[in-house]
C-alpha cells in the first residue's frame, strides 16, 4: 500500500519508521498462515435459517432466541465477531461479543453483546496482506473515507484511539 501523509516540517522520519516492525510482519504471516485454514474451519458455520454454530449455545437465551448465530467473521483483542440472522426479519447482522473479563474497571462502558449491519467485504488488514500494493487514486479514496469518518466522531466530541486496518471495515 503506497500512502503519503503530510507531517510537520520539524518532524524527521526515516526509513524504518515505514518498514514493518517484527510483531507485525510477524502477525501479518501468521494471518496469511491461518487465513486458508480458519475458511475451511468455519465454512459450514453460517447462520443460515436452521443452522446454529455449536458455541453459539454459549450466549445468553434472549440472544440465542433473537438470532441465529453463525461463524466467526472477524476478532480483536477484546471480543470476537459473528455473522448472524435475526429470526423474525431475516437480515443479517454482526454480532460483536465481547470478553467483559478483558474490559475490567471498564464494564460500564461496554455492552457485552452488540449487533450492528455486517460488513462482507473484510477490514482493511485482509485487504492488505491480499494486495501487493493500492494504487494512489485508491489510497487517496481510502484516506478520505478515514479522515471524514474521524471528522464525523470529532463532531460528536468523539476520539477513537484506535485507528489501525483491521478496524476499518
Ligand atoms: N460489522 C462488521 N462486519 C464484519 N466484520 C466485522 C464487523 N465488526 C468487526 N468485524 C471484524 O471483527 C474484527 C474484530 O472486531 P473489533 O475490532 O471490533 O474487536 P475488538 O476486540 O474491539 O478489536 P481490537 O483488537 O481492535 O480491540 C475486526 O477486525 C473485523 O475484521
Amino acid at each position: 500500500m503506497q500512502m503519503m501523509f503530510s507531517l510537520p516540517m520539524e518532524m524527521k522520519v526515516n526509513q524504518e519508521d515505514f518498514e514493518l516492525e517484527f510483531e507485525e510482519s510477524k502477525a501479518v504471516l501468521q494471518f496469511k498462515a491461518a487465513g486458508a485454514a480458519l475458511k475451511v474451519n468455519e465454512s459450514s458455520g453460517a447462520a443460515g435459517d436452521n443452522e446454529q454454530s455449536p458455541l453459539a449455545n454459549l450466549l445468553p437465551q434472549p440472544l440465542r432466541l433473537k438470532y441465529n448465530v453463525g461463524k466467526i467473521i472477524g476478532d480483536g483483542n477484546f471480543a470476537v465477531v459473528r455473522i448472524c440472522k435475526d429470526r423474525t426479519s431475516g437480515k443479517d447482522y454482526a454480532l460483536k461479543i465481547i470478553d467483559k473479563a478483558k474490559c475490567k474497571g471498564k464494564e460500564h462502558y461496554v455492552e457485552a453483546e452488540k449487533a450492528v449491519p455486517p460488513s462482507h467485504r473484510g477490514d482493511l488488514f485482509d485487504s492488505i496482506t491480499q494486495a501487493s500494493k493500492f494504487s494512489e487514486p485508491q489510497s487517496r479514496l481510502l484516506i478520505s473515507h478515514l479522515t471524514s469518518a474521524i471528522a464525523y466522531l470529532h463532531s460528536l466530541s468523539i476520539v477513537h484511539r484506535d485507528i489501525k486496518p483491521e478496524n476499518l471495515l
